[in-house]
């Protein structure tokens, strides 16, 4: 099923994972931000919605898409203080946030690829600590509004649920 016909914030909090005690990055691409900014609050309202404490939520903010990998690896190698506890400690799951739009060059082509890539690159490292991926890749803005909060829901909201179920399966 493509997204059109599947509403991308739909979610059944009842078959999930406890997400009490977790602690999830989220690194936010600049480009497009009219795009990301919706993608970002679609994924803290879910995490927030999920159960997760605000102060084990964490961003850091990158130039573009491509930026991405770097910001995410920083996130999988650094410690965060905990509510409620004196030592910090590493994040449970990373979520890429980034908009993609076709231009008139294949730069779209090679920004995709790298951070795919990259990102795919990132779940594979000795930290253990998963990345989701939330980069919209469209060819039109329109198609970046529908899936940032318009017609077919929040991508943010898919990538907080995903990033619920790996951190889970991290602790397993
Ligand atoms: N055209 C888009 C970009 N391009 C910028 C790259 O991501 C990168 O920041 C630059 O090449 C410097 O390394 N980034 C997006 O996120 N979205 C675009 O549509
Ligand atoms: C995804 C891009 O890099 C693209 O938006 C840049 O636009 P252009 O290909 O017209 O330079």
């Amino acid at each position: 099923m493509a997204t059109a016909g599947k509403d991308l914030s739909h979610y059944d909090k009842s078959k999930l994972p406890d997400a009490s005690k977790m602690r999830i990055g989220i690194v936010v691409s600049e480009w497009n931000d009219d795009i990301t900014e919706n993608l970002y609050k679609g994924a803290l309202d879910t995490l927030l919605d999920c159960g997760m404490h605000k102060d084990a939520i964490y961003r850091y903010d990158v130039p573009g898409s491509f930026e991405l990998i770097y910001g995410c690896r920083k996130m999988q190698e650094s410690t965060f203080s905990v509510p409620g506890k004196r030592q910090k400690r590493v994040l449970d799951a990373v979520i890429a946030i980034g908009s993609v739009i076709r231009g008139e060059t294949a730069h779209f082509d090679f920004v995709c690829q790298g951070v795919t890539s990259g990102i795919k690159d990132l779940n594979l490292n000795k930290t253990r600590i998963p990345v989701i991926f939330c980069v919209l890749t469209d060819d039109t803005h329109a198609q970046s509004v529908a899936r940032s909060g318009g017609i077919h829901g929040n991508k943010g909201s898919e990538a907080a649920i995903a990033a619920i179920k790996m951190a889970a399966l991290k602790a397993n």
